[in-house]
């Protein structure tokens, strides 16, 4: 079974998927390998620097995410252009390592997709896992986590679909307001109930 996990910035997909980890399941992170095909040297990055130019590059050559990350979460413009160029090469490296993990013989593999309904990827696996909170519990918690501003923050929540939106196309929540233990609680009674775990 493939098992799409998505949520929102900040809404705890990492934190949900590093316990799918301890199940020992095989995770495929959409946000490990964005930053995987844009390394110096790649195709990839080099249209990103014809597309954006020098600016989007650090002193060592690298993407220059902070910048990259400024353009893009306040334009809409300027993200569909980035995301025309880099999501093609992000979904055929997710495929690659999906097919990998079968290929070894697991039963489930977890691709942990930010940007799933976004995107329109819903075709990709078998059953969606939303972790979901609330707006207040999103913008405090991705101010903490990046030290943004709340204006910074707001930009970037505003970049994606509602939570709300995305819990309608789900087969299961987990609502991660609480603690970290009843997100745990959670997460077990749902792979429990999709026979991933007795
Ligand atoms: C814009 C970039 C450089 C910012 O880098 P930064 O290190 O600050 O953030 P990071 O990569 O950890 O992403 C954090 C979160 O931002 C959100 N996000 C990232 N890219 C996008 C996007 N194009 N549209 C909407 N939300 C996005 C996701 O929720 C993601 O989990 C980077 O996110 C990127 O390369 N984005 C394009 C690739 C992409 O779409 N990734 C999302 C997963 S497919
Ligand atoms: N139940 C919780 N209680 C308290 N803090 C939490 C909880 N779940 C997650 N967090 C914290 O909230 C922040 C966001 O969580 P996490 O990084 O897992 O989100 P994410 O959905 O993977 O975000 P992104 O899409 O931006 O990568 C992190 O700093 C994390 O430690």
């Amino acid at each position: 079974m493939i098992i799409g996990l998505t949520g929102s910035i900040a809404s705890g997909k990492s934190t949900v998927a590093k316990m799918l980890k301890d199940y020992g399941l095989p995770i495929v992170d959409a946000d490990l390998v964005a930053r995987v095909v844009v390394e110096p040297g790649t195709p990839t990055l080099q249209k990103i620097v014809e597309a954006f130019g020098e600016v989007a590059l650090t002193e060592d050559g690298a993407m220059n995410r902070q910048k990259i990350g400024e353009m893009i979460f306040n334009d809409e413009e300027q993200r569909k252009r980035l995301n025309r160029i880099i999501h093609p090469a992000i979904r055929q490296e997710m495929l690659r390592q999906r097919d990998e993990h079968i290929a070894k013989g697991a039963q489930t593999v977890i691709m942990d997709i930010p940007l799933l309904f976004e995107s329109k990827l819903q075709h990709f696996v078998d059953k969606i896992l939303v972790v979901s909170v609330t707006e207040d519990t999103q913008l405090k918690r991705l101010m903490e986590r990046n030290q943004l501003s709340e204006q910074e923050a707001t930009a970037r929540i505003s970049s994606q679909l509602p939570l709300s939106v995305k819990e309608q196309g789900a087969d299961a929540v987990i609502n991660n307001n609480g603690t970290i233990e009843e997100t745990a609680e959670q997460l077990q009674r749902i792979l429990r109930n999709w026979e991933v775990i007795e």
